[in-house]
């Protein structure tokens, strides 16, 4: 353990606190190989691997209970795998305990000391480090300075807004410079007003500071705004790591492609299959994909297959049907079933084959109305396929 600590402190090449100028090389910071876990007969983590590289913001997010907070328990040491090693700065930690894993965390309740004053609860991890007074003054100045709380150091954490302790407790797991941030949840407790706020500031932060950071959510807007890489988990394995664009438009598997955003889905079956598209009969209708759009294991498709499409309410265009719609690739003739005004925005529900399509549009035609006819279509590269 002690040679941990030694490595850590020779490794260490910035202080936490200060503004870096390069970070997000390619070093791995944390790694989890192979890690398992089960509560009683409750398999909770199923072979869970994954690398955070050095400076990245990392999200894990999936639906609840799927394991988040079990992987980040893992990787902080306040549980122990059944299988599997967790390493830091490519030291081997699987047995060493939390305090002498050098990280700060922030949980969704807000884990200050109540008897304490803001000054107090941000000494507390310096003071058992052995940092002297002169030098804590320092340290807590800026990283309250950072989370914009200067001046609320005499405060107790009953006199502060739910916002203003979630800044205090990001402060005071920042203090110690730790060489990891884990954050589980922190901003669940917020309305969304200040989730919005706080979220762009811990973005802002800890790129400022370059602090490898893993954030645990369930939010994907938050988990897609934020990071730089988002690991998508379902029921204790990881479905998909990759950067929030890929993550929305190349989903890997079924489940990505309906847990991040809005999904239309047909059911048809697969007509002809060339190199570079795939023909698929929905209805009566035919309809074009291009080939490398395949979620799940199965990519081998041939005619007959059975297979579920989807896209996008914001990929399927719309245009009167009075207007060409030769400038779509694939186009069918569908009913306005309603419309509604989003503001920046139009979500337009139309029947095609007597099924409920989503459209989300930004150029809304005056005279469309409940019943009006309009063409639909899409371009091959936006639609994915799975075969059922
Ligand atoms: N200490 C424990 N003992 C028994 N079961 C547990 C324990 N901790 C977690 N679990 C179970 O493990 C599963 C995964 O829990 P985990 O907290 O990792 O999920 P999560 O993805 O973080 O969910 P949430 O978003 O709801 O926090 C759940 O079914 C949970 O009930």
């Amino acid at each position: 353990m002690e040679v941990l600590k030694n490595d850590v402190e020779i490794k260490r090449t910035h202080t936490h606190l200060e503004p870096v100028q390069q970070k997000g090389t390619n070093k791995n910071d944390v790694e989890v190989k192979g890690a398992f876990k089960q509560f009683g007969s409750n398999v909770v983590l199923n072979g869970i691997d994954l690398e955070v590289k050095q400076g990245e913001l990392l999200t894990l997010l999936g639906p609840s209970g799927c394991g988040k907070s079990t992987t980040l328990n893992l990787i902080a040491g306040f549980l122990d795998a059944d299988q599997g090693e967790v390493y830091i700065k490519g030291n081997n930690v699987t047995k060493v305990p939390p305090y002498k894993r050098d990280l700060g965390m922030v949980f969704q309740t807000y884990s200050l000391f109540p008897h304490m004053t803001v000054y107090e609860n941000l000494s507390f991890g310096l003071k058992l480090r052995k940092v002297g007074k002169a030098e804590q003054k320092k340290k807590i100045s800026k990283a309250l300075e950072l989370v914009k709380m200067s001046g609320l150091e005499n405060r107790y954490p009953r006199e502060l807004s739910g916002g203003q302790r979630q800044r205090v407790a990001i402060s005071r797991a920042l203090v110690v410079e730790p060489e990891l941030l884990l954050l589980d949840e922190p901003l669940s407790n917020l309305d969304a007003k200040l989730r919005h706020e706080l979220r762009a500031e811990i973005k802002r932060l800890q790129k400022e500071i370059g602090v490898t950071t893993i954030f645990v959510t369930h939010d994907q807007e938050e988990a897609l705004s934020m990071s730089d890489r988002v690991v998508v988990m379902n029921a204790g394995k990881i479905e998909q790591i990759s950067t929030p664009t890929d993550i929305y438009n190349h989903p890997k598997t079924e489940f990505v492609f309906q847990f991040i955003g809005k999904s239309n889905c047909f059911e048809g079956k697969v007509s002809e299959v060339d190199k570079r598209r795939i023909s698929v009969k929905i209805g009566d209708d035919i309809t074009h994909v291009d080939a490398d759009n395949i979620m799940g294991n199965d990519s081998n498709l041939k005619a007959g297959d059975e297979v579920k499409m989807y896209i996008r309410p914001e990929k399927v265009q719309i245009v009167p049907v009075e207007e060409t719609a030769l400038s779509l690739f694939d186009y069918h003739k569908a009913k306005i079933s309603q419309i509604n005004y989003l503001g920046t925005s139009w979500e337009i529900n139309v029947l095609l084959q007597g099924k409920s399509v989503q459209v989300l549009t930004s150029s809304f035609n005056s005279s469309w109305q409940n019943g009006s006819e309009v063409y639909i279509g899409w371009s091959p590269s936006e639609v994915m396929l799975v075969k059922k």
